[in-house]
């Protein structure tokens, strides 16, 4: 998979390029990840990216010509058919779906806003086809929600993470929160382990983490539950918790 990201910061990106998954997926060749700087696409020698607002208003908006461009070089790196997504405040809310969608594409390209945003008109003329948030925060740039976005395809991608049956029980790849993690010591802070934990009952453990993925869902994000279809024994299994909270 080749992402193209269009950032005024390349260098943030050597984060993901250096650590972790993110920079396994690329030893693996399994993920491309190519940073372009809409600065050398201007055409004033000082290399403007942005302008004042027409109307006036706080701050400085990124001209549409070197974004345009710079996406247009991005389009030219590959024949594959490709996709324009800015990262933005006002986007679709980015979720695991979302995410599975895009770890198929074999070529996305990822646009960065800074100062106020960019020019309306990159969205009035699709040249843009989507705005994704990762949430209703306004930070200063793209670029961090831009690695999130790679950093979760990443995971998802076959052959990155070492144990692929980890994606699968991915709290949110099967659309619940979590079930809780412990780790040596066996007490700590005077708290003892579950001893289902302990059991080597390995269907037990299976069902009691499950019923603690549905517990700790309804308790605290019932919202994602009512987006369930939920199995025979999920159905059960949370009947079984509701009915001893009530
Ligand atoms: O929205 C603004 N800046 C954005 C422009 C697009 C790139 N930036 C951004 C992206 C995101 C983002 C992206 C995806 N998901 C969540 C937040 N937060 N901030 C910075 C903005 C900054 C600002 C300052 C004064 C008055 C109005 C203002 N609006």
């Amino acid at each position: 998979m080749l992402i193209n990201v269009i950032s005024i910061f390349p260098k943030m990106f050597d984060i993901i390029k250096d650590y972790g998954i993110t920079k396994r997926a690329i030893q693996k060749h399994l993920v491309k990840i190519n940073v372009l700087n809409p600065r050398k696409f201007t055409k004033n020698k000082y290399k403007n990216i942005d302008d004042r607002p027409y109307g006036g208003g706080p701050g400085m908006i990124m001209t549409a010509e070197p974004l345009f461009l710079a996406i247009n070089q991005a389009k030219s790196l590959s024949s594959n058919p490709v996709k324009v997504f800015y990262l933005s405040p006002q986007g679709k809310k980015l979720d695991q779906s979302k995410i599975m969608e895009l770890s198929h594409q074999k070529h996305i390209i990822l646009l960065c806003g800074r100062y106020e945003g960019i020019d309306e008109r990159l969205l009035i003329s699709k040249i843009i086809d989507e705005e994704i948030s990762i949430g209703d925060y306004v930070l200063s740039g793209g670029e961090l929600p831009a690695m999130v976005l790679i950093d979760s395809i990443c995971r998802v991608t076959p052959g990155v993470l070492k144990n692929s049956k980890a994606i699968q029980e991915d709290s949110f790849y099967n659309g619940l929160l979590d079930y809780p993690h412990y780790t040596r010591p066996k007490c700590f802070n005077c708290i003892k382990i579950p001893n289902i934990l302990l059991s080597g009952n390995h269907s037990e453990i299976k069902r009691w983490r499950l019923k603690q993925s549905l517990t700790k869902t309804w308790l605290k994000r019932p919202d994602l539950l009512n987006k369930l279809i939920l199995t025979k024994e999920q159905e059960s299994i949370l009947h079984e918790c509701q009915s001893k909270m009530d």
